[in-house]
């Protein structure tokens, strides 16, 4: 099962090296703007979710927008220790 930095890790590689048909590069290449906003949608499904969905849907949901903050985090050069040390 991935874990968090398994897939923090990943994205860095994906960045870095550029494969095509990633979404990740993508997504780095629409911007910081363009992230923030699919963090927002992804927000707000979590929300949706959890208020009228299934305990899984509402996982799966989370999980695409732990995917989108990692995305943000990679695009500002943020490691996961930048995170942990607010914690
Ligand atoms: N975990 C994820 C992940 N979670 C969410 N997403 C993206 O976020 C979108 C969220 O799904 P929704 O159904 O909400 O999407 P949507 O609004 O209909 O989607 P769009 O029209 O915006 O694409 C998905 O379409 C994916 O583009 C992810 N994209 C990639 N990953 C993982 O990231 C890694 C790198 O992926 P690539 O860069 O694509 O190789 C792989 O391990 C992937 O499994």
């Amino acid at each position: 099962m991935k874990t968090f930095d398994d897939l923090f890790v990943e994205l860095s590689e994906k960045a870095a090296s550029r494969p095509e048909g990633s979404g990740t590069v993508a997504e780095l290449d629409a911007g910081v703007h363009a992230i923030g906003k699919k963090i927002v949608e992804e927000a707000a499904e979590v929300w949706m979710a959890a208020e009228y969905q299934s305990l899984d849907e509402t996982a799966e949901e989370i999980s695409q927008l732990v995917y989108h903050l990692q995305v943000l985090m990679v695009a500002k050069g943020l490691a996961p220790a930048d995170i942990w040390r607010h914690l």
